[in-house]
């Protein structure tokens, strides 16, 4: 049985479609990565899966129960990191846990789960409103923890967290789904997603795109690579140089790292690449291709051409 099952579904506002024809499944106990670029209906079809909106047309279904029907037993069992939330200004960190716990009915230790997201018992007692990014995160984590959920839906869950935050949060993460909870959550942090996640589902204009493991995503574009110039010095019109490798058909990002130019692009894109850099007047020293990255694969997935144009 799914854990989310969402058939058919579109979401227009007015005039405006968000979603379209959306056929999304998350299994029961996997951890599934939501990805796709702003305003590609993430927090939508989320807002969706918890009935806070409804849609235009289709069904979502969560634990087999009608999300709309049943939104409050689904809720019951479900733990929410929602984007960009802010918490009551005048309760304590440890009022909001224990707020929490009382409303889900809930038997936790406040302490075991602000210890758990690494916030201090200092932290705790201070009052939420004073809180920095990072330490409502962690907060509005140890909140959605409560219950020991079966389904976790995080939004964005590393906005905020440094990079000890955003390891706690991986490794709680696993250890959520370790114990059996299906995990749903949207990031633009690939790193994060590409570390955790089972499957992942990239979403564009309201449609999604592609669903495969990392291993499949790359598969399914068995052309894309990542290739790593090191150059004898960084050319003189640098800014030049980037534009023109950027412009290359086949070339979906290039990144600049001292003397090495960091390219995601296709096979047949290499010898262009390799000749337009050295008409900036600079010697190509060594070069090496990778297997591409998930931000590889995202940017080519999410770009102008289709998939199917990128792979070919
Ligand atoms: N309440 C609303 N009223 C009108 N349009 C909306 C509303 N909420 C979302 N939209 C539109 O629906 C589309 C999808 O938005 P959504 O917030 O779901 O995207 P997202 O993938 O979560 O983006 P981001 O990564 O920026 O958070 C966008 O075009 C957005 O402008």
């Amino acid at each position: 049985m799914p854990s989310i099952d969402i058939a058919g579904v579109t979401k227009r506002y007015g005039t405006d479609t968000a979603l379209e024809g959306l056929d999304l499944t998350v299994e029961r106990g996997e951890i599934y990565g939501f990805l796709g670029p702003n305003g590609a209906g993430k927090s939508t079809t989320i807002n969706l899966v918890l009935d806070f909106i409804r849609p235009t047309s289709g069904e979502v279904r969560v634990f087999d129960l009608d999300a709309q029907a049943n939104a409050l037993a689904i809720r019951k069992r479900t733990g929410i990191l929602p984007e960009g939330v802010e918490p009551y200004d005048r309760l304590t960190g440890r009022q909001h846990v224990a707020f929490a716990i009382e409303s889900k009915g809930a038997d936790d230790d406040p302490d075991d789960l602000i210890e758990r997201v690494g916030l201090s018992a200092d932290a705790a007692d201070k009052k939420a409103g004073g809180y920095s990014k990072g330490m409502t995160q962690r907060l509005m984590l140890a909140t959605a923890l409560v219950g020991e959920p079966d389904l976790l839906i995080l939004d964005e869950p590393s906005t905020g967290l440094d990079p000890n935050g955003a390891r706690r949060m991986r490794e709680i993460i696993r250890e959520e789904n370790d114990r059996g909870a299906t995990v749903f959550f949207s990031s633009h942090v690939l790193g994060q997603v590409e570390a955790v996640c089972d499957r992942i589902g990239i979403l564009r204009d309201g449609h999604l795109i592609a669903e495969d493991t990392i291993d499949g995503l790359r598969d399914a574009m068995p052309d894309q690579t990542r290739l790593r110039v090191t150059l004898d010095r960084v050319p003189d019109d640098s800014t030049a140089a980037l534009e023109a490798v950027e412009s290359i058909d086949g070339v979906s990002s290039v990144t600049p790292e001292g003397r090495t130019l960091v390219v995601a692009c296709t096979d047949r894109a290499k010898t262009t690449v390799l000749h337009t850099i050295e008409e900036y007047d600079v010697t190509v020293e060594d070069f090496t291709t990778d297997e591409s990255s998930l931000e590889d694969l995202f940017v080519a997935y999410t770009s102008d051409a289709t998939p199917a144009e990128v792979a070919q």
